[in-house]
């Protein structure tokens, strides 16, 4: 994990391309805090000033001058915040495609290590975290140390020991106060994002699971879960408030103090008339200051957040792409499986061991084995979702190692029992097989898999969106709806998991004997734990696969060949 001063850096390199905007923001808060202090001093002089009766003449521009710093002042303050937070949000998007482009390389088998509740609390909870850094963090510093330099000379002019009491009451608050707050707010900021991380898992889980919990009376005991998840966020909370509070009330007490010792310091000193000016510029000088505190405090969250931002986007693909892939092989499409042995992790029992199987290209055959046995880890291992120990696995004469991913994932055409269907049109959810395919393939695909009669009975037809993960379609539907999309793709060797499993024997047959028709080319290996196809079907080959513990072996049993 990054240390938080290279994250700090990391996020500092990333304002590169914006450092003019950057800039210039920096300089307009600058001149905003400059017209506070510039209107609080001449305003003070010019009351005083007035109290004299010396005569309007002798108040020279300075009414001009209150009007110049009153109206400048906002002018400024807003011109700075459009340009910071245009910069941070333009940051944030960039943070945003970045972890999701960083997301997708990664294997199912890197991507088990977070839920989904974690993974979208650090793409959108904690990446938004970070506009407080941006806004909080890079700049204030900067904008307190020129200020504190600049009212230090400017005090001199009028007093140069007022000046030191000035310096060094802005060196406490600019340096011992956000400290203390750092120190008391960082492992409170930690756990405030630990927290809601924690309530964001439990969320999405229960929300996935919500008919399950209702059916089985589990609903209490989640919302109860969910209470006290969110009892404890709230709580941390309550705690970083109150040293928001603290805080707050620790520098307005600063301030005041400061005004009080300049003015103590400065009264036998300064002519009477600029008293109040220097007690008022100390007032607003503070306004540089108090964003620091307010920083440090929350700095603890913010890189807790960065932490778990770029612990994602720094995570190398454990499956990386070969550094000079082979060609994709075009004349040649047998399947060789040679002595492979996979297991999930080091301390699991073997899924695959010593395995060997050779498909020659056009060849139909099923691999049988009940559940458990490893066959959607075989379609793992051969769409390098998951590398596998030992053995070598071949397509034609090309290692599959030396393949780039994309060309593997061209070769095969997967189906599963759990084939996702997006949040979107039921067209759209079978043009992610081939982009630019037709509306005509589209419609050619869903016809061959006996759904387009049914999606022409919807109301919208092929735009009909099928709700989250196909929520509205039943489950033969859905999976009609993934053979279609497979159907389109053209791939020459077609892995087939369950494609039977959810349908009723008439349209099973049906299914099946479409994916025959369609796939007379190719190569199709179907997986099943239950016979029956066995029946309809004329396989090269019947693979036998068996669940082993330890030490047992894969049976490799080929019936027909
Ligand atoms: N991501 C994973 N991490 C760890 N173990 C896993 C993972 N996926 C599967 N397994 C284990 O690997 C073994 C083989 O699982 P696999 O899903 O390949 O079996 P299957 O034959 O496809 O089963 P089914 O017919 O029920 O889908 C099982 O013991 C399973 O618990």
């Amino acid at each position: 994990m990054r240390s938080p001063k290279s994250i700090l850096w990391q996020l500092i390199r990333l304002m590169r391309p914006f450092s003019r905007q950057v800039l210039l923001a920096l300089l307009l808060s600058v001149a905003t805090i400059g017209s506070s202090i510039g209107l609080m001093m001449t305003s003070a002089w010019l009351i005083s000033t007035a109290g004299l009766q010396l005569g309007i003449t002798s108040l020279g521009v300075a009414p001009t001058a209150v009007r110049f710093f009153g109206l400048s002042r906002a002018i400024f303050r807003y011109l700075e915040r459009l340009i910071s937070h245009d910069v941070t949000f333009r940051l944030l998007a960039q943070l945003r495609v970045w972890f999701y482009e960083r997301i997708e390389p990664l294997s199912p088998a890197q991507l088990r290590a977070y839920s989904s509740g974690d993974l979208m609390s650090r793409l959108v909870t904690d990446i938004d975290e970070l506009q407080n850094l941006y806004l909080r963090v890079v700049a204030p510093p900067i904008v307190a140390l020129i200020i504190t330099v600049v009212m230090g000379l400017v005090f001199a002019l009028f007093d140069p020991l007022s000046a030191l009491v000035l310096v060094i009451f802005m060196v406490i608050a600019g340096t011992l106060l956000p400290l203390f707050t750092w120190w008391i707010g960082k492992s409170i900021g930690q756990q405030v994002v630990r927290a809601r991380t924690l309530m964001n898992i439990h969320l999405v889980d229960s929300i996935q699971g919500l008919a399950d919990s209702m059916a089985y009376g589990y609903a209490a005991q989640r919302a109860n879960t969910f209470h006290t998840v969110n009892d404890d966020l709230a709580q941390r909370e309550q705690q970083m408030a109150r040293l928001d509070g603290l805080q707050g009330g620790i520098s307005v007490l600063l301030v005041n103090i400061a005004a009080f010792c300049v003015l103590l310091v400065a009264v036998n000193r300064v002519d009477g008339v600029y008293l109040a000016t220097l007690a008022l510029g100390t007032i607003a000088a503070f306004e540089a200051l108090t964003p620091l505190a307010l920083a440090t405090q929350h700095l603890g969250k913010e890189i807790e957040s960065a932490q778990r931002v770029f612990e994602v986007i720094d995570s190398t693909p454990i499956i990386p792409e070969p550094s000079a892939p082979q060609a994709a092989p075009t004349s040649s499409m047998d399947l060789n499986l040679s002595h492979v042995s996979f297991r999930y992790a080091p301390d699991e029992p073997y899924v695959l061991s010593d395995f060997s199987l050779t498909v020659p290209y056009g060849q139909r055959i099923l691999i049988m084995g009940e559940s458990g046995s490893g066959k959607s880890s075989l379609v793992n291992l051969l769409m390098r979702f998951w590398d596998y120990e030992t053995g070598q696995i071949s397509i034609g004469s090309s290692d599959l190692k030396a393949l780039a991913h994309e060309d593997i994932r061209q070769i095969f055409g997967v189906m599963t029992q759990r084939t996702h269907l997006f949040n979107t049109t039921i067209r759209e959810n079978i043009r992610i097989a081939r982009k630019e395919a037709t509306d005509e393939d589209i419609e050619t695909a869903a016809r061959a898999a006996y759904i387009h009669d049914f999606i022409l009975s919807l109301p919208q037809g092929y735009d009909t969106y099928v709700g989250e993960d196909g929520a509205s379609l039943s489950g033969g539907e859905r999976q009609r709806v993934a053979l279609a999309r497979i159907l389109l793709k053209d791939s020459p060797i077609w892995l087939l998991d369950e494609i039977t499993a959810n349908l009723d024997p008439v349209t099973a047959n049906s299914v099946l004997a479409s994916v025959l028709s369609a796939g007379k080319e190719r190569t199709i290996i179907f997986m099943t734990h239950r016979a029956p196809l066995t029946e309809q079907s004329d396989f090269s080959q019947i693979i036998t696969l068996q669940i082993h513990t330890n030490d047992t072996q894969t049976s490799e049993t080929p019936i027909l060949s």
